[in-house]
Protein backbone atom coordinates (compact mmCIF):
# COMPACT_ATOMS: atom_id res chain seq x y z
CA UNK A 1 0.00 0.00 0.00
CA UNK A 2 1.23 3.31 -1.21
CA UNK A 3 1.14 5.97 0.74
CA UNK A 4 0.37 9.62 -0.50
CA UNK A 5 0.65 13.12 0.30
CA UNK A 6 -2.68 13.12 1.65
CA UNK A 7 -1.27 10.46 4.25
CA UNK A 8 1.18 12.88 6.07
CA UNK A 9 1.16 14.89 8.46
CA UNK A 10 2.72 18.16 6.89
CA UNK A 11 2.77 20.99 9.17
CA UNK A 12 6.16 21.55 10.07
CA UNK A 13 8.31 18.66 8.68
CA UNK A 14 10.92 19.03 7.19
CA UNK A 15 10.47 16.57 3.41
CA UNK A 16 12.73 15.52 1.14
CA UNK A 17 10.91 15.48 -2.26
CA UNK A 18 12.20 13.71 -5.14
CA UNK A 19 10.84 15.36 -8.04
CA UNK A 20 12.22 15.14 -12.04
CA UNK A 21 13.01 18.03 -13.22
CA UNK A 22 15.66 16.94 -16.26
CA UNK A 23 14.55 19.74 -18.87
CA UNK A 24 15.89 20.14 -22.20
CA UNK A 25 18.62 22.88 -21.84
CA UNK A 26 18.90 25.71 -24.01
CA UNK A 27 21.69 28.64 -24.60
CA UNK A 28 20.16 30.83 -22.03
CA UNK A 29 19.07 27.67 -20.06
CA UNK A 30 16.08 26.14 -19.92
CA UNK A 31 14.39 25.60 -23.23
CA UNK A 32 11.29 23.58 -21.37
CA UNK A 33 9.83 23.80 -18.64
CA UNK A 34 6.86 21.10 -18.83
CA UNK A 35 8.78 19.22 -16.51
CA UNK A 36 8.69 21.58 -13.66
CA UNK A 37 5.21 22.81 -13.97
CA UNK A 38 4.49 19.37 -13.40
CA UNK A 39 5.65 19.31 -9.71
CA UNK A 40 3.79 22.37 -8.51
CA UNK A 41 0.48 20.93 -7.32
CA UNK A 42 2.78 18.75 -4.72
CA UNK A 43 5.03 21.36 -4.06
CA UNK A 44 2.96 24.17 -3.42
CA UNK A 45 0.34 21.45 -1.67
CA UNK A 46 3.48 20.94 0.60
CA UNK A 47 4.77 24.61 1.28
CA UNK A 48 0.61 25.80 1.96
CA UNK A 49 0.79 23.29 4.56
CA UNK A 50 3.42 24.87 6.26
CA UNK A 51 6.08 21.98 5.34
CA UNK A 52 10.11 22.66 4.62
CA UNK A 53 10.89 21.25 1.70
CA UNK A 54 14.30 20.08 0.22
CA UNK A 55 13.96 19.30 -2.83
CA UNK A 56 16.08 16.51 -4.74
CA UNK A 57 16.71 16.62 -8.44
CA UNK A 58 19.11 15.51 -11.07
CA UNK A 59 19.65 17.33 -14.63
CA UNK A 60 21.46 15.26 -17.74
CA UNK A 61 23.75 12.49 -16.91
CA UNK A 62 27.58 12.85 -16.22
CA UNK A 63 29.58 14.02 -19.71
CA UNK A 64 26.41 14.91 -21.35
CA UNK A 65 25.80 18.20 -23.15
CA UNK A 66 23.03 18.81 -20.90
CA UNK A 67 24.60 17.77 -17.31
CA UNK A 68 24.12 21.08 -15.01
CA UNK A 69 23.54 22.26 -11.74
CA UNK A 70 20.07 23.19 -10.62
CA UNK A 71 20.22 27.05 -10.04
CA UNK A 72 18.09 27.98 -13.03
CA UNK A 73 15.74 25.09 -12.33
CA UNK A 74 15.54 26.56 -8.79
CA UNK A 75 15.15 30.61 -10.60
CA UNK A 76 11.92 29.18 -12.47
CA UNK A 77 10.64 27.77 -9.35
CA UNK A 78 11.30 30.71 -7.43
CA UNK A 79 9.28 32.66 -10.25
CA UNK A 80 6.64 29.86 -9.99
CA UNK A 81 6.01 29.25 -6.65
CA UNK A 82 5.83 32.91 -5.37
CA UNK A 83 9.72 33.95 -4.00
CA UNK A 84 9.52 30.60 -1.44
CA UNK A 85 12.53 28.77 -3.08
CA UNK A 86 15.87 29.14 -2.45
CA UNK A 87 18.88 27.04 -4.14
CA UNK A 88 21.80 25.65 -2.76
CA UNK A 89 25.08 24.77 -4.40
CA UNK A 90 25.61 21.13 -2.60
CA UNK A 91 23.48 18.36 -2.14
CA UNK A 92 24.68 17.01 1.08
CA UNK A 93 27.34 18.43 2.42
CA UNK A 94 27.21 20.16 6.25
CA UNK A 95 26.17 23.80 4.45
CA UNK A 96 23.63 21.77 2.73
CA UNK A 97 22.04 20.14 5.88
CA UNK A 98 22.21 23.69 7.78
CA UNK A 99 20.24 24.91 5.04
CA UNK A 100 17.43 22.69 5.13
CA UNK A 101 17.72 22.74 9.12
CA UNK A 102 16.88 26.49 8.55
CA UNK A 103 13.94 26.56 6.62
CA UNK A 104 11.07 28.09 7.78
CA UNK A 105 7.32 26.81 7.62
CA UNK A 106 6.21 26.94 3.57
CA UNK A 107 9.91 27.37 2.79
CA UNK A 108 11.83 25.29 -0.16
CA UNK A 109 15.19 25.14 -0.97
CA UNK A 110 16.63 22.70 -4.52
CA UNK A 111 19.68 20.92 -3.35
CA UNK A 112 22.20 20.65 -6.02
CA UNK A 113 22.42 17.91 -9.06
CA UNK A 114 21.96 14.48 -6.95
CA UNK A 115 24.60 13.00 -10.36
CA UNK A 116 27.30 15.16 -9.05
CA UNK A 117 27.55 12.68 -6.76
CA UNK A 118 29.15 9.38 -8.08
CA UNK A 119 26.76 7.16 -6.11
CA UNK A 120 23.80 8.81 -7.57
CA UNK A 121 24.68 7.22 -10.97
CA UNK A 122 24.99 3.96 -10.22
CA UNK A 123 21.96 1.43 -9.81
CA UNK A 124 21.47 -0.41 -5.60
CA UNK A 125 19.16 -2.59 -3.98
CA UNK A 126 16.93 -0.45 -1.75
CA UNK A 127 18.80 -1.70 1.30
CA UNK A 128 22.25 -0.77 0.15
CA UNK A 129 21.05 2.80 -1.44
CA UNK A 130 19.83 3.42 1.91
CA UNK A 131 23.47 3.06 2.99
CA UNK A 132 24.73 5.16 0.71
CA UNK A 133 26.07 8.75 1.64
CA UNK A 134 23.51 10.64 0.12
CA UNK A 135 20.59 8.95 2.06
CA UNK A 136 22.79 8.51 5.44
CA UNK A 137 23.91 12.07 5.93
CA UNK A 138 20.14 13.46 4.62
CA UNK A 139 17.76 11.41 6.23
CA UNK A 140 18.43 13.18 9.51
CA UNK A 141 17.52 16.10 8.06
CA UNK A 142 14.64 15.19 7.06
CA UNK A 143 11.25 13.99 9.10
CA UNK A 144 9.06 12.89 5.80
CA UNK A 145 10.57 11.52 2.42
CA UNK A 146 7.96 11.96 -0.96
CA UNK A 147 8.93 10.76 -4.53
CA UNK A 148 7.24 12.68 -7.20
CA UNK A 149 9.53 11.49 -9.87
CA UNK A 150 7.67 9.23 -11.54
CA UNK A 151 9.62 9.79 -14.81
CA UNK A 152 12.77 8.51 -12.71
CA UNK A 153 11.38 5.52 -11.23
CA UNK A 154 12.56 3.07 -13.21
CA UNK A 155 15.69 4.05 -11.94
CA UNK A 156 17.25 2.60 -8.82
CA UNK A 157 19.74 5.00 -7.46
CA UNK A 158 20.18 6.58 -3.90
CA UNK A 159 17.81 9.28 -4.07
CA UNK A 160 14.95 7.32 -5.32
CA UNK A 161 15.00 3.98 -3.76
CA UNK A 162 17.50 4.46 -0.73
CA UNK A 163 14.90 6.86 1.63
CA UNK A 164 11.92 4.62 2.37
CA UNK A 165 14.14 1.89 4.48
CA UNK A 166 14.84 5.21 6.43
CA UNK A 167 11.63 7.97 6.75
CA UNK A 168 8.31 7.66 6.17
CA UNK A 169 7.88 8.03 2.49
CA UNK A 170 5.29 9.15 0.59
CA UNK A 171 3.82 9.28 -3.23
CA UNK A 172 3.49 12.69 -4.54
CA UNK A 173 0.71 14.13 -6.78
CA UNK A 174 2.44 13.46 -9.75
CA UNK A 175 3.53 10.31 -9.04
CA UNK A 176 -0.36 9.21 -7.13
CA UNK A 177 -2.01 10.51 -11.02
CA UNK A 178 0.54 8.35 -13.39
CA UNK A 179 0.39 5.10 -11.12
CA UNK A 180 -3.04 5.89 -10.99
CA UNK A 181 -3.79 5.83 -14.65
CA UNK A 182 -0.90 3.80 -16.24
CA UNK A 183 -1.46 1.15 -13.34
CA UNK A 184 -5.09 0.87 -14.31
CA UNK A 185 -4.92 0.74 -18.31
CA UNK A 186 -7.05 -2.94 -18.25
CA UNK A 187 -9.75 -1.48 -16.10
CA UNK A 188 -10.18 1.83 -18.73
CA UNK A 189 -12.99 1.15 -21.77
CA UNK A 190 -13.03 -0.56 -24.15
CA UNK A 191 -12.02 -1.08 -27.16
CA UNK A 192 -8.22 -0.12 -26.37
CA UNK A 193 -6.11 1.40 -28.77
CA UNK A 194 -2.22 1.79 -29.10
CA UNK A 195 -0.73 3.70 -31.35
CA UNK A 196 2.89 3.17 -31.45
CA UNK A 197 5.41 5.53 -33.67
CA UNK A 198 8.31 6.51 -33.40
CA UNK A 199 12.09 5.99 -33.51
CA UNK A 200 12.46 3.31 -30.15
CA UNK A 201 11.52 0.17 -32.18
CA UNK A 202 12.47 -2.31 -30.10
CA UNK A 203 10.43 -0.78 -27.26
CA UNK A 204 7.33 -0.03 -29.10
CA UNK A 205 7.66 -3.78 -30.09
CA UNK A 206 7.91 -5.40 -26.62
CA UNK A 207 5.09 -2.96 -25.94
CA UNK A 208 3.38 -4.52 -28.63
CA UNK A 209 3.77 -7.72 -27.40
CA UNK A 210 3.02 -7.32 -23.76
CA UNK A 211 -0.32 -5.41 -24.59
CA UNK A 212 -1.31 -7.87 -27.05
CA UNK A 213 -0.25 -10.71 -24.58
CA UNK A 214 -1.82 -9.83 -21.35
CA UNK A 215 -5.33 -8.91 -23.23
CA UNK A 216 -4.53 -4.95 -23.38
CA UNK A 217 -4.80 -3.97 -26.57
CA UNK A 218 -7.35 -4.55 -28.68
CA UNK A 219 -5.76 -2.98 -31.93
CA UNK A 220 -2.70 -2.26 -32.57
CA UNK A 221 -1.76 0.75 -35.41
CA UNK A 222 1.63 1.18 -36.37
CA UNK A 223 2.97 4.22 -37.47
CA UNK A 224 6.64 6.15 -37.73
CA UNK A 225 9.53 3.96 -38.22
CA UNK A 226 7.80 1.08 -35.89
CA UNK A 227 4.93 1.01 -39.01
CA UNK A 228 8.33 0.87 -41.23
CA UNK A 229 9.59 -2.47 -39.86
CA UNK A 230 5.76 -4.03 -39.76
CA UNK A 231 5.67 -3.10 -43.50
CA UNK A 232 8.80 -4.81 -44.43
CA UNK A 233 7.83 -7.67 -42.14
CA UNK A 234 4.33 -8.14 -43.84
CA UNK A 235 6.83 -8.59 -47.36
CA UNK A 236 6.24 -5.14 -48.37
CA UNK A 237 9.33 -3.87 -50.26
CA UNK A 238 9.61 -0.26 -49.03
CA UNK A 239 13.11 0.48 -50.70
CA UNK A 240 16.79 0.64 -49.65
CA UNK A 241 16.49 3.97 -47.46
CA UNK A 242 13.48 2.85 -45.44
CA UNK A 243 14.89 -0.02 -44.76
CA UNK A 244 18.42 1.22 -43.77
CA UNK A 245 16.56 3.32 -41.39
CA UNK A 246 14.89 0.67 -39.76
CA UNK A 247 17.71 -1.38 -39.80
CA UNK A 248 19.70 1.25 -38.41
CA UNK A 249 17.62 1.40 -35.13
CA UNK A 250 16.85 -2.18 -34.72
CA UNK A 251 18.65 -4.98 -36.56
CA UNK A 252 16.21 -7.19 -34.80
CA UNK A 253 13.15 -5.60 -35.32
CA UNK A 254 11.77 -6.51 -38.53
CA UNK A 255 12.16 -10.66 -37.64
CA UNK A 256 9.74 -9.69 -34.14
CA UNK A 257 7.52 -7.66 -35.96
CA UNK A 258 7.15 -10.94 -38.31
CA UNK A 259 6.70 -12.65 -35.40
CA UNK A 260 4.22 -10.64 -34.40
CA UNK A 261 2.25 -10.67 -37.29
CA UNK A 262 1.78 -14.19 -37.22
CA UNK A 263 0.84 -14.35 -33.83
CA UNK A 264 -1.62 -11.31 -33.95
CA UNK A 265 -2.35 -11.28 -37.73
CA UNK A 266 -5.51 -8.59 -37.96
CA UNK A 267 -5.30 -6.83 -34.75
CA UNK A 268 -2.23 -5.23 -35.99
CA UNK A 269 -3.13 -3.30 -38.35
CA UNK A 270 0.00 -1.54 -40.87
CA UNK A 271 0.24 2.24 -43.08
CA UNK A 272 -1.71 1.75 -46.39
CA UNK A 273 0.16 4.57 -47.77
CA UNK A 274 3.38 6.36 -46.78
CA UNK A 275 5.01 9.97 -47.54
CA UNK A 276 8.46 10.26 -48.89
CA UNK A 277 10.26 14.16 -49.81
CA UNK A 278 10.59 14.80 -53.62
CA UNK A 279 12.04 17.74 -54.59
CA UNK A 280 11.48 19.14 -51.33
CA UNK A 281 7.72 18.39 -51.64
CA UNK A 282 5.56 15.90 -49.77
CA UNK A 283 4.31 13.26 -52.32
CA UNK A 284 1.73 10.38 -51.25
CA UNK A 285 2.66 6.66 -52.15
CA UNK A 286 -0.15 3.95 -51.54
CA UNK A 287 2.14 0.77 -50.33
CA UNK A 288 0.79 -0.87 -53.69
CA UNK A 289 2.95 1.88 -55.56
CA UNK A 290 6.25 1.10 -53.57
CA UNK A 291 9.33 0.49 -53.49
CA UNK A 292 11.25 4.60 -53.90
CA UNK A 293 14.36 5.07 -53.47
CA UNK A 294 13.07 8.34 -51.07
CA UNK A 295 12.61 7.15 -47.32
CA UNK A 296 8.88 7.39 -46.02
CA UNK A 297 8.82 9.74 -43.33
CA UNK A 298 4.95 9.82 -42.57
CA UNK A 299 1.95 8.00 -42.99
CA UNK A 300 -0.32 9.08 -45.67
CA UNK A 301 -4.02 10.13 -46.21
CA UNK A 302 -5.41 6.71 -46.56
CA UNK A 303 -3.51 5.83 -43.59
CA UNK A 304 -4.71 8.80 -41.41
CA UNK A 305 -8.61 7.94 -42.45
CA UNK A 306 -8.39 3.97 -41.05
CA UNK A 307 -6.42 5.27 -38.21
CA UNK A 308 -8.26 7.68 -37.14
CA UNK A 309 -11.19 6.43 -37.19
CA UNK A 310 -10.35 3.66 -34.80
CA UNK A 311 -8.47 6.06 -32.64
CA UNK A 312 -11.72 7.93 -32.61
CA UNK A 313 -14.12 5.05 -31.62
CA UNK A 314 -11.60 3.76 -29.18
CA UNK A 315 -12.62 3.23 -25.55
CA UNK A 316 -9.59 3.76 -24.41
CA UNK A 317 -6.24 5.40 -27.18
CA UNK A 318 -2.59 5.12 -25.80
CA UNK A 319 -0.15 7.03 -27.90
CA UNK A 320 3.34 6.49 -27.81
CA UNK A 321 5.63 7.95 -30.56
CA UNK A 322 5.11 10.21 -33.16
CA UNK A 323 3.37 9.19 -36.61
CA UNK A 324 6.28 10.16 -38.69
CA UNK A 325 9.06 12.96 -38.76
CA UNK A 326 6.68 15.70 -37.03
CA UNK A 327 9.76 18.15 -36.99
CA UNK A 328 9.71 18.63 -40.70
CA UNK A 329 6.35 20.25 -41.49
CA UNK A 330 6.03 18.27 -44.58
CA UNK A 331 5.76 15.84 -42.31
CA UNK A 332 3.42 16.36 -39.62
CA UNK A 333 0.41 15.75 -40.96
CA UNK A 334 -0.16 12.30 -39.51
CA UNK A 335 0.98 12.82 -36.25
CA UNK A 336 -0.84 16.20 -35.88
CA UNK A 337 -4.66 14.43 -37.57
CA UNK A 338 -3.73 10.72 -35.53
CA UNK A 339 -3.27 12.66 -31.75
CA UNK A 340 -6.38 15.14 -32.72
CA UNK A 341 -8.72 12.15 -33.44
CA UNK A 342 -7.29 10.03 -30.19
CA UNK A 343 -8.25 13.30 -28.18
CA UNK A 344 -12.27 12.11 -29.37
CA UNK A 345 -11.59 8.75 -28.11
CA UNK A 346 -13.35 8.22 -24.61
CA UNK A 347 -10.43 8.36 -23.09
CA UNK A 348 -6.95 9.05 -24.26
CA UNK A 349 -3.24 8.60 -22.33
CA UNK A 350 -0.07 10.01 -23.79
CA UNK A 351 3.29 8.39 -22.94
CA UNK A 352 5.76 10.88 -22.39
CA UNK A 353 9.06 11.79 -23.63
CA UNK A 354 9.34 13.21 -27.20
CA UNK A 355 6.01 12.36 -27.61
CA UNK A 356 5.08 15.16 -25.07
CA UNK A 357 7.04 17.78 -26.71
CA UNK A 358 5.80 16.80 -30.13
CA UNK A 359 2.29 17.30 -28.49
CA UNK A 360 3.43 21.04 -27.34
CA UNK A 361 5.09 21.93 -30.05
CA UNK A 362 2.10 20.93 -32.59
CA UNK A 363 -0.41 22.59 -30.19
CA UNK A 364 -2.53 19.71 -29.53
CA UNK A 365 -4.36 19.27 -26.37
CA UNK A 366 -7.44 17.54 -24.43
CA UNK A 367 -5.99 14.30 -23.69
CA UNK A 368 -7.15 12.85 -20.43
CA UNK A 369 -3.65 12.04 -19.08
CA UNK A 370 0.28 12.96 -20.54
CA UNK A 371 2.52 11.17 -18.95
CA UNK A 372 5.97 12.97 -17.57
CA UNK A 373 7.64 9.98 -18.64
CA UNK A 374 9.26 8.18 -21.20
CA UNK A 375 11.19 5.40 -20.26
CA UNK A 376 9.19 4.92 -16.78
CA UNK A 377 5.78 4.91 -18.83
CA UNK A 378 7.14 2.69 -21.24
CA UNK A 379 8.64 0.21 -18.21
CA UNK A 380 4.62 0.57 -16.83
CA UNK A 381 2.95 -0.14 -20.59
CA UNK A 382 4.86 -3.34 -20.52
CA UNK A 383 3.82 -4.59 -17.07
CA UNK A 384 7.43 -4.34 -15.79
CA UNK A 385 7.55 -2.95 -11.77
CA UNK A 386 9.08 0.42 -11.48
CA UNK A 387 11.66 0.25 -8.48
CA UNK A 388 11.17 3.33 -7.18
CA UNK A 389 7.49 2.26 -6.58
CA UNK A 390 7.94 -1.17 -5.07
CA UNK A 391 10.68 1.21 -2.53
CA UNK A 392 7.37 3.27 -1.47
CA UNK A 393 5.18 0.12 -1.49
CA UNK A 394 7.63 -1.71 0.57
CA UNK A 395 7.32 -0.01 3.80
N1 LIG B 1 9.25 7.55 -40.58
C1 LIG B 1 10.19 8.09 -39.81
N2 LIG B 1 11.47 8.18 -40.25
C2 LIG B 1 12.44 8.72 -39.48
N3 LIG B 1 12.23 9.21 -38.22
C3 LIG B 1 10.97 9.14 -37.74
C4 LIG B 1 9.90 8.58 -38.49
N4 LIG B 1 8.79 8.66 -37.73
C5 LIG B 1 9.15 9.24 -36.56
N5 LIG B 1 10.45 9.52 -36.56
C6 LIG B 1 11.24 10.19 -35.49
O1 LIG B 1 11.04 9.55 -34.24
C7 LIG B 1 11.48 10.46 -33.24
C8 LIG B 1 10.74 10.24 -31.94
O2 LIG B 1 10.71 8.89 -31.61
P1 LIG B 1 10.84 8.34 -30.13
O3 LIG B 1 12.12 8.84 -29.54
O4 LIG B 1 10.62 6.87 -30.20
O5 LIG B 1 9.60 9.02 -29.39
P2 LIG B 1 9.27 9.08 -27.83
O6 LIG B 1 10.45 9.72 -27.12
O7 LIG B 1 8.03 9.89 -27.71
O8 LIG B 1 9.09 7.66 -27.39
C9 LIG B 1 11.23 11.84 -33.80
O9 LIG B 1 12.44 12.58 -33.74
C10 LIG B 1 10.78 11.59 -35.25
O10 LIG B 1 11.38 12.47 -36.18
O1 LIG C 1 14.35 12.05 -18.70
C1 LIG C 1 14.18 11.00 -18.10
O2 LIG C 1 13.71 9.87 -18.69
P1 LIG C 1 13.09 9.78 -20.20
O3 LIG C 1 14.18 10.22 -21.16
O4 LIG C 1 12.76 8.32 -20.32
O5 LIG C 1 11.87 10.66 -20.25
C2 LIG C 1 14.40 10.86 -16.62
O6 LIG C 1 14.76 12.09 -16.06
C3 LIG C 1 15.43 9.79 -16.34
O7 LIG C 1 16.68 10.21 -16.82
P2 LIG C 1 17.79 9.13 -17.18
O8 LIG C 1 17.28 8.35 -18.37
O9 LIG C 1 19.04 9.93 -17.48
O10 LIG C 1 17.95 8.23 -15.97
Amino acid sequence: MIRTLSDLDASGAAVGVRVDINSPLGDGGLADDARIRAHLDTLSELLERDARVAILAHQGRPGGDDFADLSAHAERLDELLDGSVGYCDATFSADARAEVRALALGEAVVLENTRFYSEEYMEFDPADAADTFLVRRLAPVFDAYVNDAFAAAHRSQPSLVGFPARLPAYAGRVMERELDVLGNVSESPTPRVYLLGGAKVDDSLTVARSVLERGLADDILAAGIVGNAFLLASGVRLGAASAAVVNERSSEAVQQAGELLDDFGARIHLPRDVAVERGGERVELDVDDLPTTEAAMDVGAKTVSHFAELLEEAGTAVLNGPAGVFEDENFAFGTRELYESATRAEHSIVGGGDTAAALRRLGIEGFSHVSTGGGACLSMLTGDTLPAVDALDQQ
